[in-house]
């Protein structure tokens, strides 16, 4: 594996790149059928990555200032509030105390985007009003997706018009096990028609797909009717993004780009929570991927608690010291 050396973020260099949108392709069943994912040996590189050293020392602090980069701040309970949500938003503009980003040379930094319930849109636009933080809401019947497909595809129009500029998705698991690819493609087809300008994330539930064979196939089927992400977990399932799933995925993407020569994006969500998980994880896209997908247009952590890991560490960076985790609330 690669090890990080320099990154572009810098305050006055955060990247303003915007990919060509995925169109998607017709279905291609023939190459979906193809799609294999041999389990061991993906298992086997993955189990070697955590151990080595992904990013050389003088460079973390710039490291941990990408991932903020690329985050999306994450509140998805059912206690959420307008106050919880406003307090998420004014943490998305200002990540790290002021004093300690000028030490970094990040002034300016925020985080990628806001993640919400629908019924929390509204609050966040207003929140983020100004800025350039976009609001992504989970439509669709999030977590399960299992509520009638109307009323799925009415939400995703709705938290559209409130203001979401992203719509993470969840696609229902039953067409991947039942391996009707035609229903799963159908239905994020139109789901993606549904979200207008706003960019669609696949959620694929990865940890209730069964197998590694499936989430290669679900990816790819995903990206064929237009998924301009796709994206690991909503985080509510039992296992939520591992090693394993992003190598599938990013491979994935890889073939889906290599034959298409269209970029798709990736987010692995759900369960990363320390600074040093989320090295590892832009360590393995820059070597399977290259930089352009470590821009936010192409790459995004889904996270309610890795802000909190980054924030200290950044603090430890600059003073030597620790703080307490509980002066870090949120994110
Ligand atoms: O989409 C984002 C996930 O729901 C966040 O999961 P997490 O709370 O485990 O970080």
């Amino acid at each position: 594996m690669q090890t990080l050396t320099k990154t572009s973020t810098t305050a006055d260099q955060l990247p303003q790149v915007h990919e060509q949108r995925n169109d998607g392709i017709p279905l291609d069943l023939e190459w979906v059928k193809a799609v294999q994912a041999n389990t061991s040996a993906i298992e086997r590189r993955a189990a070697t990555l955590p151990g080595r050293r992904s990013v050389k020392k003088d460079y973390q602090a710039a490291w941990l200032c990408k991932a903020i980069s690329v985050m999306d701040l994450t509140t998805l309970s059912g206690d959420d509030t307008q106050d919880r949500v406003k307090r998420l938003c004014a943490k998305a503009k200002q990540p790290v105390s002021p004093a300690l980003l000028a030490q970094l040379g990040m002034e300016g930094l925020t985080t990628g985007a806001v993640c919400v319930y629908h019924d929390m849109v509204e609050t966040a636009v207003k929140a983020l009003d100004g800025t350039s933080i976009p609001v992504a809401a989970v439509s669709t019947g999030f977590p399960a997706g299992l509520s009638p497909f109307h009323l799925r595809i009415q939400e995703i129009r709705e938290s559209v018009d409130a203001g979401a500029s992203e719509i993470d998705i969840v696609i229902s698991r039953r067409h991947v096990l039942n391996g009707n690819w035609q229903a799963l493609y159908d239905e994020m087809a139109e789901m993606r028609e549904a979200c207008g300008d706003a960019h669609i994330k696949a959620i694929l539930a990865t940890g209730e797909l069964g197998t590694l064979r499936n989430v290669a196939r679900a990816s790819l089927v995903c990206m064929m009717a237009g998924a301009d992400f796709i994206k690991t977990s909503t985080g509510k399932e039992t296992v939520n993004a591992t090693l394993p799933v992003t190598l599938t995925m990013i491979r994935a993407i890889r073939a889906y780009q290599e034959r298409t020569g269209i970029k798709v994006g990736y987010k692995p969500a759900g369960g990363i929570s320390k600074a040093k998980d989320a090295l590892v994880y832009l360590a393995m896209i820059k070597d399977e991927l290259g930089d352009r997908w470590l821009q936010p247009d192409l790459f995004r952590f889904g996270a309610s608690s890795l802000l909190g890991d980054i924030e200290r560490q950044l603090e430890h960076h600059v003073t030597g010291a620790y703080s307490a985790q509980h002066r870090h609330p949120i994110g």
